[in-house]
């Protein structure tokens, strides 16, 4: 049976003098899982993470993680929760392993030197322990924010765009030990604007617009909706109607008959394109341009909208 870990319901947010950054937010995650949190810039995804996390404070509604309620039993909940934020605020002449130890104390606990060892060789960061923070390369940097985050052994660890400005070899590190972190028994909650890194990591996904939570989703049911591909046909002549001879596939005509719109799945075996440019030969419709592109994340929210309207 899953067992919910974190609880939000009817969680909303208006920053004084400012937007609505969350609408009415409702979420379960359960023990275990990896969860991102997908939206674009502004969409409210550091809002309701720092609401979780008591940084913030919720307009309305409450927030239970591992069973503690977020404002009336704040330090128990805090405790549950190791959050990697975006950047690191700390000591820069501090080395890595007495900022660690350090994190692990904030919360009340001794400095259990096996279990900070284990972390930073999880980390690849043991070689590194007695190296100053001002001294590392920004991807160690991100390691110990992550390192910090574990350090008093939190049941539910939130990466806030754990890869947003890393180059791509790290970003595939950092997705490896998210999957290891998952196996050594760690709920995880990101936020990513990255289709392709909640497509990597993720077990279920959410996606958040305009503080809106417009879904919550399996990853891999969603992934077939991201899956779309469209092909624009440039017309020689316009038409003003689909012939009935192309009933077979999923056709519009956009920008007044000039353009013959095919979208497809990407991830089909067959996506029906050599069939459908045979057929529009034998019909006689001639076009001087091909272009095919993937949905963008702005094409899906406004698809997600539009479905929900
Ligand atoms: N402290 C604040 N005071 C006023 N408005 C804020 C504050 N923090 C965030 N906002 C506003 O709330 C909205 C949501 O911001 P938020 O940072 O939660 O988005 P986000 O999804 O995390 O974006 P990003 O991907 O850029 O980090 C934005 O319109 C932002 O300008």
């Amino acid at each position: 049976m899953p067992e919910p870990i974190l609880t939000v319901s009817g969680v909303s947010k208006t920053y004084r003098n400012g937007p609505t950054a969350l609408g009415t937010v409702d979420l379960t995650v359960n023990r275990g899982e990896i969860f991102a949190l997908l939206g674009p810039n502004g969409a409210g995804k550091t809002t309701l993470i720092s609401i979780i996390c008591g940084i913030v404070t919720a307009s309305a509604g409450t927030v239970t993680v591992a069973g503690h309620d977020v404002t009336r039993d704040y330090k128990a909940a805090r405790r549950a929760i190791g959050l990697v934020p975006q950047e690191l605020a700390t000591d820069q002449f501090e080395s890595v392993l007495a900022t660690v130890t350090f994190s692990r104390r904030l919360f009340g606990r001794s400095g259990h030197s096996a279990y900070i060892e284990q972390v930073l060789r999880d980390l690849s960061l043991w070689e590194k322990r007695h190296a100053k923070i001002k001294d590392l390369s920004g991807g160690m940097k991100r390691r110990v924010l992550i390192a910090k985050a574990l350090a008093h052994e939190p049941q539910i660890l939130f990466l806030d765009e754990p890869t947003a400005g890393v180059d791509v070899a790290l970003r595939r590190d950092m997705w490896k030990l998210v999957h290891r972190l998952r196996e050594q028994g760690a709920t995880i909650i990101l936020t990513t604007h990255y289709i392709e890194e909640a497509e990597e990591m993720a077990d279920r996904v959410g996606v958040i617009t305009g503080g809106k939570l417009l879904l919550v989703e399996e990853k891999n049911a969603l992934m077939a909706k991201l899956g779309k591909r469209q092909m624009d046909l440039t017309l020689v002549e316009p038409l003003a109607a689909i012939p009935a001879g192309l009933g077979d596939w999923s056709l519009s005509l956009e920008d007044e008959g000039h353009t013959l719109r095919y979208v497809f799945d990407a991830k089909a075996e067959d996506t029906g394109i050599p069939r459908l440019l045979e057929r529009l030969a034998q019909e006689q419709i001639a076009f001087r341009d091909l272009e095919t592109r993937k949905s963008s994340l702005e094409d899906i929210f406004v698809d997600l909208v539009g479905a929900r309207a």
